[in-house]
């Protein structure tokens, strides 16, 4: 029999944080998997936890206990330089604020992460196009941040966290800081590469409008992962 693998799980995952002589859990055996392809929404109130959940499945911050699964793989036991390279590899980030390099045109924006992974320039060039055109900001490529709209500057992060086809993609809020009808469209965009790309997709989000539109919604209650009913 084959065992499937996941490309993100999380196994019993705790988090605790040391507050005087008491101990503060924020993380108390959380659990989840997301397959390739799909796209869960993760709400939960302000100080639940998100943050430090995406923090820990994207492998910036180590669980006290339980373990990360990229596409199978356990993580907690990898050096630091394993672990560094399968974040880059493996993993694509989108936070609420795009964190684009200012002084960057939106194409070389893109094409960074895919240089650092040692792809020629000619390549990256070519893919970061590709993208770009894909979330329809083609034409605005030479135009760097300052020079394009939040939406459009979201979109640019978006291809930014895709470009080296990464098996996991976390957002935090990515539409937290856009008007309802340009977070609509930028959702869009992130939806139409989720299922192009196969991707296996973890959205913290606020927006119950938009969580309702993914394949599932989860939320943190008193440290673990339960499923989240919108209505
Ligand atoms: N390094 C730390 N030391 C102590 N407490 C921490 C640390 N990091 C996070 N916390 C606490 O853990 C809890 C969860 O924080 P987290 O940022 O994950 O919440 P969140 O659900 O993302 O909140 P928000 O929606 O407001 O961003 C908070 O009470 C926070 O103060």
């Amino acid at each position: 029999m084959t065992v499937p693998t996941h490309s993100l799980r999380l196994d019993k995952v705790e988090r605790f944080f040391a507050q005087g002589e008491e101990r503060l859990t924020i993380l108390d055996g959380a659990d989840f998997e997301i397959f390739p392809g799909e796209m869960v929404a993760l709400v939960a109130p302000s100080g639940a936890g998100k943050s430090t959940l995406l923090h820990i499945a994207g492998l910036l911050e180590k669980p006290n206990a339980g373990e990360v699964y990229i596409d199978g793989e356990a993580c907690g036991s990898l050096d630091d330089q394993r672990r560094t390279l399968m974040r880059r590899q493996s993993i694509g980030f989108v936070y609420q604020f795009h964190h684009l390099l200012p002084e960057f045109s939106a194409l070389e924006n893109v094409m960074l992460p895919q240089m650092i992974a040692g792809l020629e320039h000619k390549e990256a060039a070519e893919r970061s196009r590709q993208l770009l055109d894909y979330m329809r900001i083609g034409p605005r490529a030479a135009h760097r941040p300052a020079e394009l709209s939040g939406g459009e500057q979201q979109r640019v992060a978006i291809a930014r966290a895709v470009a080296n086809s990464p098996h996991v993609l976390l957002a935090d809020e990515p539409t937290g800081n856009l008007d309802p009808t340009t977070a609509g469209y930028v959702f869009d965009a992130l939806t139409a590469l989720v299922r192009q790309s196969g991707v296996a997709a973890l959205i913290a989000t606020h927006n119950h409008e938009l969580a309702g539109r993914m394949d599932r919604v989860i939320t943190l209650e008193a440290g673990k992962i339960v499923p989240y009913l919108i209505g």
